[in-house]
């Protein structure tokens, strides 16, 4: 169902992770379970660390539970957990766990065959490289740094998540990314699985491709309107350099 031929001239590719550059079930499958078994032990032993305390704080906001102990919070990471509810609390305390986990070697992140030869010849070609995750930063960072095949924070640019850009399905979210880097909209490109990310994206001007990988939760439900894509091999990219 992709669209081959598809062409941008571009100064800048924004990317989702999970269903985008990586498997949503591995997520699911491996980083989840690494998260929900050592939540416990975050919230008992660290809790006064000033990270896990304001995640703390954020979950009995959102929860309307501001007696909240921590056996209720782990609860309710762990329902949001289940749903796959990409609130900001969990994955800032998710992205403290998985962080750790990569840097001991437990765990190693997952790109789909086609993401890291192309990420490495449009990075080759002059264009910026930036992300755009509900994964923290900091999970970001470490799943950048741990692939299978080695560290890759040297590709990307810049990092963005839902704590210092926004909800992903909030156009303002996308204009602020567009500040924070410098790069007019119009020199924008992001590559999303999900038709509400590429909606938010296109309505403040930028360009927007849906990956869609079979098997992915979002490959029946389709893209909508927008251009699509199966592999990141069928998207031409090339950079005039106009904003910059
Ligand atoms: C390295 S981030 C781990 C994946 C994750 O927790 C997540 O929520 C990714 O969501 P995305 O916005 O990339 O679809
Ligand atoms: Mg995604």
């Amino acid at each position: 169902m992709s669209l081959a031929g598809l062409t941008y001239d571009v100064d800048a590719v924004v990317l989702d992770i999970e269903g985008t550059t990586s498997a949503t079930g591995f997520v699911v499958d491996v980083l989840y379970p690494y998260s929900r078994s050592r939540f416990g032990a975050l919230l008992a032993q660290r809790g006064g660390d000033p990270e896990v305390a304001r995640a703390v704080a954020q979950v009995r906001e959102l929860t309307g539970e501001p007696e909240a102990d921590a056996d209720a919070v782990e609860k309710t990471l762990n329902a949001w957990l289940d749903e796959d509810r990409k609130a900001t609390p969990l994955k800032t305390l998710q992205g403290i766990i998985w962080s750790e986990g990569f840097a001991r070697g437990d765990l190693v992140s997952h790109f789909y065959d086609d993401v890291v030869p192309e990420l490495r010849a449009w990075h080759a070609a002059g264009l910026r490289l930036y992300v755009y995750s509900s994964g923290s930063v900091a999970a970001q960072r470490a799943w950048f740094t741990n692939s299978p095949e080695g560290d890759l924070t040297s590709l990307v640019s810049g990092l963005y998540d839902t704590e210092n850009a926004g909800p992903k399905q909030e156009p303002e979210s996308y204009r602020r990314i567009a500040d924070a880097t410098g790069v007019e909209p119009a020199r924008l490109l992001f590559l999303s699985d999900r038709p509400g990310e590429l909606d938010a994206a296109r309505a403040v001007g930028w360009h927007a491709v849906g990956i869609r990988r079979p098997g992915e939760p979002y490959y029946e439900q389709g893209v909508g309107d927008h251009a699509q894509a199966g592999t990141f091999d069928e998207i031409t990219i090339t950079t005039s350099g106009s904003s910059t």
